[in-house]
């Protein structure tokens, strides 16, 4: 029941000209002061699954400035039954490549092999500002869960892309909406039903656990009117829309504009109303249910990715939730600026001190 990184190189990768970190499977404290290049560790951790890890950030801004030469990571992958050696890296900005065991593969393998969610400080609005936020998180669930969800997305908006195209030229050939809506029905429903199938998931998975976070009830719901369930309803509903979407000149209707809506139940109040702490509590609730559920499913909790972990919650809930890292396995990689936010942790956690001298980072294994 494990998923680890147990070796980690980072070089030339944002304030880090080299780092070499070798740790084991418990959670890992990182603490020192504000820019050291503590989140810029566990920024690199995400790029071991796909997509542009935790920053969103693109391959030139995570490369080392001034000298801008490209970054590369590497990794010691432990998982049940495998350990694998994965390389990421960029050339010049140009987009970043893999090597899993030595053989060039896409991003979308490594999430195959590493399943990593992650809480930063920028989601503290996460139920309060746009809905695109939640549906990321919600989606980086889904993957955690069925990684083909990563290909589906990316085939769903490439058609979008294209169907958007044609309505902002204001294009009336019907065959060519009809062969881009039938592509995005498909894609479409199985995006939708398996956001659906995780927020059953989530929803079990935080129903059955004893935890000192608030259950948040969750629901998939559409910015505007109801989300067609199928293939069939969905490709109606386009074709339906069709002079509609033309006059807006993006396309109406489809998972892309959905919405998870969450409430904090013991008090039956919406997420977005809480107060900070809950709502973070809330979130954590999301993550430790996923990584259960996850234990229980696919035989290991993913890599979880805390930074600052200790913003909003009391001491009771820090304890409480590296109590339940620990009890499940979970490697999770937590940021804080001093040793004392993770007191709680005592032996059970490894801690890497982060320092900063003349802009380049320096990590000590203590
Ligand atoms: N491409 C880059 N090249 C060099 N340095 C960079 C690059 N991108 C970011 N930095 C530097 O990395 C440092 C920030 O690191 P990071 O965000 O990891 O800090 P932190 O330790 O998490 O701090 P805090 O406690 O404030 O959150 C900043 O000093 C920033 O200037």
């Amino acid at each position: 029941m494990t998923l680890a990184l147990t070796s980690l190189t980072l070089s030339h990768f944002r304030s880090h000209k080299r780092a070499a970190l070798n740790v084991d499977t418990r959670p890992i404290a990182i603490y020192g002061p504000n820019g050291a290049g503590k989140t810029n560790i566990l920024e690199a951790v995400s790029l071991f699954s796909p997509g542009r890890g935790l920053r969103r950030a693109s391959a030139e801004d995570m490369t080392r400035k001034p000298e801008a030469l490209g970054w590369k990571l590497t990794a010691v992958v432990q998982t049940s039954t495998q350990v694998h050696e994965v390389e990421t890296w960029s050339e010049g900005g140009a987009a970043r490549q893999v090597r899993i065991d030595g053989k060039s593969a896409s991003q979308i393998a490594l999430g195959r092999i590493a399943r990593v969610l992650w809480l930063v400080p920028s989601m503290d609005r996460l139920w309060i500002e746009g809905t695109e936020g939640r549906r990321r998180f919600l989606d980086r669930m889904v993957m955690s869960f069925e990684p083909g969800h990563a290909e589906l997305s990316l085939s769903y908006e490439k058609a979008m892309r294209e169907r958007n195209r044609l309505l902002k030229d204001q294009v009336r050939d019907a065959a060519w909406y009809g062969a881009l809506e039938s592509q995005l029905s498909q894609s479409g429903a199985q995006i939708h039903a398996a956001r659906r199938r995780t927020v059953e998931r989530l929803t079990l998975a935080q129903q059955g656990a004893e935890t000192a976070f608030p259950i948040a009830e969750l629901d998939l719901t559409q910015t505007e009117g109801e989300m067609p369930e199928t293939a069939e309803d969905l490709r109606a509903a386009l074709e339906e829309s069709r002079f509609r979407d033309m006059a807006a000149g993006r396309t109406l209707v489809g998972p892309h504009r959905a919405d998870l809506y969450g409430v904090y139940a013991a008090k039956g109040v919406p997420a977005r109303n809480c107060s900070t702490g809950e709502q973070k509590a809330l979130l954590v609730s999301l993550i430790l249910a996923n990584a259960r559920a996850l234990a229980e499913d696919a035989g290991a909790p993913p890599l979880l990715l805390l930074d600052e972990v200790a913003a909003h919650l009391d001491a009771d809930r820090r304890a409480a939730l590296y109590d339940e890292i620990c009890a499940l396995g979970a490697q999770a990689w937590m940021t804080g600026t001093g040793p004392e936010l993770f007191s709680e942790l005592d032996s059970r956690a490894q801690r890497l001190e982060v320092t900063e001298t003349n802009g380049i980072s320096e990590t000590t294994i203590q």
